[in-house]
């Protein structure tokens, strides 16, 4: 089989970089395009360059249309606004769209899931093993203790981050709210503040750090009357976020239309 072709879109970001990185490291994937913003000053600069490699001949340009003619795939790493333009051209080329844009909100979702009778969409807030793998604990341990145990989820991220709570600890969220039975928009607790009152039974809460190069911290706590349980993962470096987007790229390729998740990906659906 020939070798998958990716676009990395957001080529000039932290993520977008590792991408190109990790590409250039996999045997069946090979860069064909690299998206960035239009009007950002990289337009036109080698992609290989800009990831710390060798020139690769690939430079940053802002047309995904053009891009998509010589593309199996594209890996959208950028932001909400960026990543709902490219749904329709990516559905429309018949790419498998890698969706790993966070801070999407319920009317975003619901674009991009109006596309998947036609076209494959393996969409996740995190791509690592490890936070899918906690997350199907997390749904376990929720199953198993009652509204007794109140769960809260910390995350810590770098300072340049711009969205909060992470699509990661909303991740987490819904497995703890799917362990409960319950709906996490009318069970959560975010961005507490001032004389808020005491906490309400059954609530999800969240809370948001942000500081220094911290490349993702997330925590579930389940504190009970007498004792806690809490559930964390560190991310040390962000290439296993590329790595488990590249790997969903492949999983993707000729899979049948449809909305897939990382936990797909991994195997991890029924765990
Ligand atoms: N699902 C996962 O596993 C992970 C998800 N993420 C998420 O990925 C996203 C990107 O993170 P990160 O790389 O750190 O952020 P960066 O800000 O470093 O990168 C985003 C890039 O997207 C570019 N961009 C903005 N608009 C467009 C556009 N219209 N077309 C193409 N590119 C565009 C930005 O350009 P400019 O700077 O010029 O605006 C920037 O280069 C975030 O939402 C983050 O939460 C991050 C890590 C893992
Ligand atoms: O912006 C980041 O950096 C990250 N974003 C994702 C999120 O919002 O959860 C994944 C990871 O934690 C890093």
């Amino acid at each position: 089989m020939a070798d998958m072709r990716l676009i990395v879109a957001g080529a000039g970001g932290r993520m977008g970089r590792a991408l190109v990185r990790v590409i250039s490291e996999t045997p069946s994937a090979v860069l064909t395009g690299a998206l960035e913003a239009p009007g950002s000053e990289l337009l036109g600069k080698d992609a290989g360059v800009l990831a710390g490699l060798p020139a690769n001949g690939i430079e940053l340009s802002a047309d995904l249309w053009k891009l998509s003619a010589n593309a199996d795939g594209i890996l959208d790493f950028t932001v909400p606004a960026a990543t709902i333009a490219n749904v329709a051209i990516a559905a429309e080329r018949g790419l498998v769209h890698i969706v790993g844009t966070t801070g999407l909100s319920m009317s975003d979702m619901a674009v991009i899931k109006s596309v998947t009778s036609r076209a494959v969409v393996v969409q996740s807030g995190n791509m690592s093993l490890g936070i899918n793998l906690l997350a199907a604990l997390v749904k376990r341990v929720a199953q198993s203790l009652d509204e007794s145990f109140d769960i809260e989820i910390v995350e810590m991220h770098h300072k340049a981050k711009i969205d909060a709570p992470s699509g990661t600890a909303f991740l987490l969220g819904e497995a703890a709210a799917a362990g409960r039975g319950v709906d996490l928009h009318t069970h959560s607790a975010r961005g507490r503040d001032g004389h808020t009152g005491a906490r309400q039974p059954g609530d999800i809460g969240f809370a948001s750090l942000r500081g220094g190069t911290v490349t993702g911290d997330h925590s579930v706590i389940f504190a009970g009357a007498m004792e806690r349980i809490e559930l964390t993962h560190r991310a040390e470096d962000r290439t296993m976020f590329a790595q488990g987007a590249v790997k969903a790229a492949l999983w993707a390729h000729g899979r049948k239309p449809g909305f897939y998740t990382m936990a797909d990906v991994l195997g991890l659906a029924d765990f």
